[in-house]
């Protein structure tokens, strides 16, 4: 419970029509949940407005509603204010109502096409290690200190978000470090939160559906650190073409990493092998469990943060070169028959040809890479084809097949990506629209010794068609076909 004009505080209001010292019971932007006491927030979404439930909800039992454009029809008893964005508004009351958890711990948010869950779990690995409690927000999962937490999203809405954040206070975590979603910035899902630092790892080709042009996309990730404070870090990878741009009008202090240009933070690759990566970061050299050079960067990244944050450089490195990244991302096994799995969670064309280069790089060149590949429905169509072509330009054989059609048709997804794939490409393609018919293919292929890649589903534990999720775990599936294998 809390009072409106409370909860109120810091919002940008333009109106008030009614009572603000009214007791809220619950904050809520969808319609189908309000309950009596409701503080109900409209948002203007993708597919529906939510003003135009209004009404509904004062029938419900809503005592109060944030709204951008006041009703035509004002009901008795109930409070309404008028704001000029209330998703914004909405960050805010939320973060009033939760008590402001974001500045009662040390909250670090991370963004970039790629390597925000990797870079976030091994932080919160790190700082777990180094004896804090700690919390963390991902795509994968959510934690409060040990407490796993179901994601539903990479980053939540403003009321899940601080009361996930509030229960981490409460559960004493000193540092929190979540991913921060190009969704979430434009949707202000991270507005009115205090952050500590924020990181940006690359942008690459991702979400052109949503954001609609690759300057968009970038002003997105950009919005997450022109609003950072300057008691904040802001650390970017300046090998990246964009990771100046991240810093163009940020009031925080300014740190950048890189393998390649002149950054604060430097680490060079030594060796890079199937067992992990030797580095040279910062002039000392450490073996890492982690494998690909693109998680040279996400290593970098962790370095970075760490010791934006304080914490001792050795003891960093120590805990660090111990570690193994998030599930479902570089997860290998092998068959009795020698025939190497690998799950990757590798969904943009980018991902997709760093994972597969480095297969290759750590490859004899004798064995067949052959790649299992889809593309998620209901999300960027431009990226089927590239997707295609990168899995042609570095396997021997590909089979393309469903990932989460979501509402589309499975066959209209394949057709996209095989529209990538060119004439002397052809031979190596195979269509199989049942991922798991998929799979099992894949195995029959391989020759002891070949490598198969399993991209774009990872840690998932579901394939979603129609609408509807069914149990679905690229690697549980892997295992079964390898102990049949001989
Ligand atoms: C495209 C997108 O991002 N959609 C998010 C958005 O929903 P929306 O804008 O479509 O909402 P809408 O259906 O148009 O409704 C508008 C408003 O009316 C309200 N409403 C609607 C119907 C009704 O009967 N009553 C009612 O009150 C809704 O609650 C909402 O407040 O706001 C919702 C509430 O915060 C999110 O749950 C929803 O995420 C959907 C499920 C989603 O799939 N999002 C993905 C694309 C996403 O966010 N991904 C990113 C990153 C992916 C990555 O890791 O690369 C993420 O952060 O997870
Ligand atoms: N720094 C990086 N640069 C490029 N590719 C990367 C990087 N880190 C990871 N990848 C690739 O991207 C995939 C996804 O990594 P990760 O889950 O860490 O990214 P994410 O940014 O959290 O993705 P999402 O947007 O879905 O939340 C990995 O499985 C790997 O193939
Ligand atoms: N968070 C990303 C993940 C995509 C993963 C892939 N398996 C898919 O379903 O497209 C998204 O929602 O776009
Ligand atoms: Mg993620």
């Amino acid at each position: 419970m809390a009072v409106l004009k409370d909860i109120l505080y810091g919002v940008a209001i333009e109106q008030v029509v009614g009572s603000t010292e009214i007791e809220i019971s619950q904050l809520q932007f969808d319609s189908r949940k309000v309950s009596e006491g409701t503080l109900f927030v409209a948002i203007k979404g993708t597919r529906s407005d939510g003003h135009d439930f209004v009404k509904d909800v004062t029938e419900n039992g809503a005592k109060a509603a944030i709204v951008e454009t006041l009703p035509e029809v004002i009901a008795e008893g109930v409070t309404y204010i008028k704001v000029a964005n209330s998703a914004t508004a909405l960050g805010v009351v939320a973060s009033n109502f939760y008590h402001n958890p974001s500045s009662k711990l040390k909250l670090v948010g991370v963004t970039g096409t790629n390597g925000k869950t990797t870079v976030c779990t091994l932080l919160y690995k790190l700082f777990k290690k180094l004896g804090y409690n700690v919390g963390l927000v991902s795509t994968v999962e959510n934690y409060i200190n040990d407490l796993v937490v179901p994601a539903t999203h990479t980053t939540p809405d403003q009321i899940a978000l601080n009361q996930l954040l509030n229960r981490m206070v409460d559960a004493g975590c000193e540092y929190c470090f979540m991913e921060v979603s190009s969704h979430s910035v434009v949707q202000h899902r991270i507005d009115g939160l205090e952050f500590a630092g924020g990181v940006f790892t690359n942008i690459t080709h991702d979400h052109l559906d949503f954001h609609k042009t690759f300057d968009n996309y970038i002003k997105a990730k950009k919005g997450f650190f022109d609003n950072l404070t300057s008691k904040a870090f802001a650390l970017t990878n300046v090998d990246d073409r964009n990771g100046n741009v991240m810093l163009q009008n940020t009031r925080a202090h300014k740190k950048t990493y890189a393998l390649n240009a002149v950054a604060d933070f430097k680490a060079k690759i030594i060796e890079n092998l199937f067992s992990g990566l030797h580095l040279d970061i910062d002039g000392m050299e450490v073996y890492f469990r982690l494998v690909g050079s693109f998680n040279a960067y996400n290593l970098l990244a962790v370095y970075g943060t760490a010791l934006l944050l304080e914490q001792d450089r050795t003891k960093v490195l120590t805990v660090l070169s111990m570690l193994t990244g998030a599930e479902g991302r570089f997860d290998y096994i092998i068959a009795p028959n020698k025939v190497i799995g690998i799950v990757d969670y590798a969904h943009t064309p980018d991902a997709l040809r760093n994972i597969l280069s480095t297969i290759e790089n750590i490859s004899s060149g004798t064995e067949s890479i052959i790649t299992v590949v889809g593309c998620g429905g209901d999300r960027d169509r431009e990226k089927r084809p590239i997707m295609a072509q990168t899995a042609c330009d570095w396997s021997h054989k590909v089979i393309l097949t469903s990932d989460n059609p979501r509402t589309e048709k499975p066959e209209d997804i394949l057709n996209d990506m095989l529209a990538g794939v060119s004439a002397v490409n052809q031979k190596k393609v195979l269509t199989i629209l049942d991922r798991r018919e998929a799979i099992k293919a894949a195995c029959h292929l391989a020759k002891p010794g070949d490598i198969i890649l399993l991209a774009g589903k990872g840690h998932e534990k579901y394939q979603e068609i129609n609408g509807v999720r069914t149990d679905f775990d690229d690697k549980q599936i892997l295992t079964e076909q390898f102990n049949l294998l001989a």
